[in-house]
């Protein structure tokens, strides 16, 4: 296949890093939401649409470390570690499996729906500019962190994009020896 030597995705692909350290810049809902619609083009078997975003910031952030905290059985100084977790980016992507009744489409095809959108929308916020790190943790599925998020009976936490100011260099990405994993039948 020809591409003239043009393979702006595949540039983006191999220059993204995550960033686990934000400053305090983060998207507007407007550029959040114009990304979203583009993550939203990810292959979704039967168009189920078996996936939402939660946008958590400013003091939306404590109550979710709140959750994490109580869901971790943490008291005193590792309660508060772990409620602090959320404070360190501005803006907190939640990424939701919201399943659909479908006879043709099981759980597991929804969720890789819901999986591809938050890779597709961490590459998006990188190439924007933006810092991102997809984070979760052994709580991410506990009742106190479902309840926080006002989730809906059925849905389940994929973890939190973490989204804030890029700043500093990121090491480049080391090349990946694809014959690793690619076999033939
Ligand atoms: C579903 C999922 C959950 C993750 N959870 C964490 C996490 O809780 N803590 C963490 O340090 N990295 C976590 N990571 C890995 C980072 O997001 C990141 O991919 C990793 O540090 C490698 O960096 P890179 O994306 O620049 O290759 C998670 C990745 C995925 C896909």
């Amino acid at each position: 296949m020809e591409t003239a030597g043009r393979t702006p995705v595949r540039d983006a692909a191999l220059r993204r890093r995550s960033r686990s350290k934000v400053d305090d810049r983060a998207p507007s809902r407007d550029e959040l939401l114009e990304l979203v619609a583009a993550a939203a083009t990810v292959a979704d078997h039967s168009g189920l649409v078996p996936w939402r975003i939660i946008e958590i910031r400013g003091d939306a952030r404590e109550t979710v470390g709140r959750a994490i905290a109580v869901a971790g059985g943490a008291e005193g100084d590792a309660a508060d570690k772990l409620a602090g977790k959320p404070l360190r980016a501005p803006l907190l992507l939640a990424v939701v499996l919201s399943p659909r009744e479908s006879r043709k489409v099981p759980e597991w095809e929804q969720e890789s729906v819901a999986s591809g959108v938050a890779h597709l929308l961490s590459l998006l916020l990188d190439e924007a500019g933006w810092g991102v790190m997809w984070r979760t943790g052994i709580w991410t599925r506990a009742d106190a962190v479902a309840q926080a998020h006002e989730l809906l009976p059925g849905e389940k936490l994929l973890g939190w994009l973490y989204v804030g100011g890029a700043f500093g260099d990121e090491k480049p990405r080391k090349p990946f020896d694809a014959s690793r994993v690619v076999s033939s039948l």
